[in-house]
């Protein structure tokens, strides 16, 4: 096809697509993939021509706790397994200070991790300067990850990324945790960043399919002078997941944006490689719409969903309250804690109605 069917305005456009499946796919598989599945998948990436792939817990550099889950292996032994095989893919990490440390941050480079995103709420940018400061000194590609950026406005977020870019951090991140910004919304949001940036700062978007606007938004994103996008294969990633790789890397064809993927190749892996090792349909059923729609963090879904078991209480009515009580990243504890006063104020409507 090769972009002649819709000749677009973004034809020629070069963008660096980055891999979230052994990352963000963490969430859905709670963080309990085997080297095996990761090294895997990691090799199809790589050879479908993926040029950067996230690898560590769903969380992070330091995820491993009670509050996020305890994975399978260690971030080192993920990392140390996948990066010696990749061929021409680079391997980026993820960190959230206050949960990863600066030495997670060496480990990570000493294991020859490229490129390090440290990820804060999307009006905590202050939270990155050690983090982004000292990637930069040891030379790493170094992005900020405004995560929940639906919750900020495009005058905030400007200034949220300039903070970053000032640490340092190469590129910048506008990060739709929850899957709730419409193309309109993001298209505005990254414009005005774009502008407000160093023309040589890159900028980029991670997308959320909660509302199945994953394609369009990153679309949207690259309209507006965006050149990293995030996506995974089969869409593996919190909630609804996150952008279909395979998906993206079809529509850009068609498009004209280069992505450099071959668009039959990372299909296969999606179909052969990440859809048989999901422990349930990653799709927009009732609750990960409603992480959409109540624009609640991608990675309380699962939380919710153990919460209405324990409870009785159901998720999307536990998701829609964290939504209006404005619950962010890191407030996983509160998941329990909004179940159990729902599950009281059921109990005393009931008793009043007998
Ligand atoms: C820690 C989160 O999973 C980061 C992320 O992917 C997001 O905010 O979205
Ligand atoms: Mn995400």
């Amino acid at each position: 096809m090769n972009g002649q069917t819709n000749a677009s305005a973004l034809k020629g456009r070069k963008i660096t697509v980055h891999d979230m499946t052994l990352r963000d796919g963490m969430h859905p598989k709670r963080h309990l993939m085997t080297l095996e599945q990761m090294t895997t998948i990691a090799k199809g990436l790589d050879a479908s021509g993926v040029p950067l792939i996230e690898v560590t817990h769903g969380d992070g550099l330091g995820g491993s706790s009670v509050n996020y889950g305890f994975p399978a292996h260690t971030d080192e032994e993920y990392l140390g397994a996948v990066i010696p095989l990749m061929k021409q893919a680079k391997v980026s990490a993820l960190l959230l200070p206050g949960i990863g440390t600066v030495d997670h941050l060496k480990m990570a480079r000493d294991l020859g991790v490229h490129t390090i995103r440290v990820a804060t709420h999307c009006t905590e940018a202050d939270v990155s300067e050690q983090h982004i400061s000292m990637a930069r000194k040891m030379d790493m590609d170094t992005v900020g990850f405004l995560m929940m950026s639906h919750m900020h406005t495009p005058e905030g977020l400007v200034a949220q990324a300039k903070l970053m870019e000032s640490y340092g951090a190469n590129c910048i991140y506008i990060t739709d945790s929850a899957g709730h910004m419409l193309p309109g919304d993001t298209k505005d949001k990254l414009s005005r960043v774009r502008q407000a940036l160093r023309p040589e700062t890159e900028l980029g978007f991670h997308g959320h399919h909660n509302l199945a606007m994953g394609v369009a938004n990153s679309i949207a994103a690259i309209e507006a002078g965006a050149n990293r996008i995030d996506a995974a294969a089969a869409g593996l990633g919190a909630g609804a997941g996150n952008t279909p790789m395979e998906i993206l890397v079809a529509v850009c064809d068609l498009m004209g944006i280069e992505t450099g993927v071959d668009v039959f190749a990372i299909q296969d892996v999606a179909e052969d490689l990440v859809v048989p090792i999901m422990d349930f349909p990653i799709r927009c059923d009732r609750d990960a719409l409603t992480l959409g729609y109540a624009g609640v963090y991608g990675s309380f879904l699962l939380f919710a969903k153990r919460a209405e078991k324990k409870y009785g209480v159901p998720a999307r009515e536990i998701l829609v309250e964290m939504g209006r009580r404005g619950m962010v990243g890191g407030q996983e504890d509160m998941i329990e804690d909004t179940a159990l006063t729902l599950a009281k104020a059921r109990e005393n409507a009931a008793r009043k109605a007998a």
